[in-house]
């Protein structure tokens, strides 16, 4: 079902590495800048960091879908499946990384979304409750899958979406984040590798 990576040199990839490392690491400050924060948002005591301003740049959006494909190359050594985007700013990265791996994007969308048999399951986040669903058949059992979203604060929204996949017997290669909030420990909840390509609060 999965394929193994396509060769580097077919795929543009660097030369080595650590010239890998490297533009990671320069493309991982250029989105840190980006980001802007507004405080008591949606609610007191939140700092809401606001992840457009990448998207309204076409080389910050370049530099994003880069960093998680430089990532992915580098660390898991087979391609996925599925790339599972959370309703709804997973929904602004996974598509685009999904085409640039040549994978399937499936959607987890909030309740009352999706037409036909739905899985559902409820969560907490850092600002609320809500519930998440997939169409039943939207994940295949054995297929490899990775979600991604682009906030990690709790951890309940993807917990819950990577409930979901395993109730259709997908398997979950891990779960990607634009930025993880360290300080609500949301990864220690997930059954599967977590990576963040920034972290903490300014
Ligand atoms: O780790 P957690 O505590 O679960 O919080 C993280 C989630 O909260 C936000 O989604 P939200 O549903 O608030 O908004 P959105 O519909 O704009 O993505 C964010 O986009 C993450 O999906
Ligand atoms: N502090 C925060 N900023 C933006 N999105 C979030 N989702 C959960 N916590 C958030
Ligand atoms: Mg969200």
């Amino acid at each position: 079902m999965s394929s193994t990576l396509p060769d580097a040199s077919k795929v543009g990839l660097p030369a080595s590495d650590a010239t890998s490392a490297a533009e990671l690491a320069s493309l991982k400050v250029r989105l840190r800048t980006a980001l802007r924060q507004y405080p008591d948002f949606p609610s007191p005591g939140i700092l809401f960091e606001d992840i457009l301003p990448i998207f309204a740049d076409p080389s910050l959006h370049e530099a994003l879908i880069r960093s998680l494909e430089l990532h992915i190359l580098a660390n898991y050594g087979q391609k996925p499946d599925v790339i599972v985007g959370l309703e709804a700013r997973g929904f602004l990265m996974g598509p685009s990384l999904a085409l640039r791996l040549g994978a399937s994007f499936v959607p987890v969308r909030k309740q009352g979304k999706l037409p036909g048999p739905c899985e559902t399951q409820g969560y907490e986040k850092e600002y609320g409750q809500d519930f998440f669903q997939m169409q039943a058949d939207s994940i295949k059992p054995g297929q490899k899958v990775l979600v991604i979203d682009d906030i990690i604060a709790t951890g309940g929204s993807a917990k819950a979406g990577g409930e979901l996949i395993q109730k259709m017997g997908g398997e979950l290669l891990g779960f990607i984040f634009l930025l993880e909030l360290e300080f609500l420990h949301g990864r220690d909840s997930l059954p599967a590798p977590v990576f963040t390509l920034l972290s903490g609060q300014a």
